[in-house]
């Protein structure tokens, strides 16, 4: 099995990252077949499983990337600080830190998916002043695992900020661990799950909301 040292000599199954990238790679496939990545907007991450007791290890998209083709530089390594763990000459997601906090605040995260839709720019522009935004009496609610008659979801809303360290901090003080997002006004959202599966149904359920709501607000109009 071929291993690889990191900066900080801990060594990774070269297998597991190839692993991480792979899911990777498969996520930002679909997700760029469905536009919700345009103009190189939004960034994924997954945890890369490392040998018991090491330090977490995080796969995470390059920056600026157009997200709908592939180069050999698409995907690098990063760990929790979200500092390249091996030498590189990519540049991380710029908003790798909100990555990271998602990940230090909530344990079973093992997937985060960021894109920027209209859909998703319009609710948290209807939700104007508010903080969060809710959805109830939806069955699709039971794509977040809760399963409760008349549950609701409360999105948090929190402002966009162009200093990341401020945003990520923001992200990271509304975080809920039993709602698995956050939305960031007229920027886009923020997704997590305890798998890639899960984050992705997280995500589309979130999108599926989002449309209703603005289609539902038009009509009432
Ligand atoms: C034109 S998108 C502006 C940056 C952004 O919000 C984003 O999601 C993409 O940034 P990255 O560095 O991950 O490519
Ligand atoms: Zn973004």
């Amino acid at each position: 099995m071929t291993q690889l040292k990191l900066k900080n000599q801990v060594q990774i199954d070269l297998e597991n990252i190839q692993h991480s990238f792979a899911e990777l790679r498969e996520v930002k496939d679909l997700f760029a077949r469905r536009n919700w990545f345009p103009a190189t907007s939004g960034n994924l991450s997954v945890r890369v499983e490392v040998p018991d007791g090491e330090p977490p290890l995080i796969a995470v998209t390059a920056s600026g990337k157009d997200k709908s083709v592939h180069t050999a530089e698409d995907f690098l390594l990063v760990d929790l600080e979200g500092k390249p763990v091996l030498p590189t000459r990519q540049k991380p997601s710029a908003e790798t830190l909100v990555h990271t906090t998602i990940y230090q605040k909530i344990k079973q995260c093992q997937a985060i998916f960021h894109i920027h839709t209209v859909f998703n720019n319009l609710i948290s522009e209807l939700y104007g002043a508010q903080q969060e935004v809710t959805f109830t009496n939806q069955e699709i609610i039971k794509a977040f695992n809760i399963w409760d008659e008349g549950a609701a979801v409360e999105l948090p809303i929190v402002e966009n900020y162009a200093h990341i360290p401020t945003l990520a901090k923001e992200v990271g003080q509304v975080l809920d661990p039993r709602i698995p997002g956050v939305l960031i006004r007229n920027h886009g959202i923020y997704v997590w799950g305890d798998s890639v599966f899960a984050a992705k149904r997280h995500l589309e359920a979130f999108e599926f909301l989002f449309e209703y709501q603005v289609n539902l607000f038009l009509l009432k109009k």
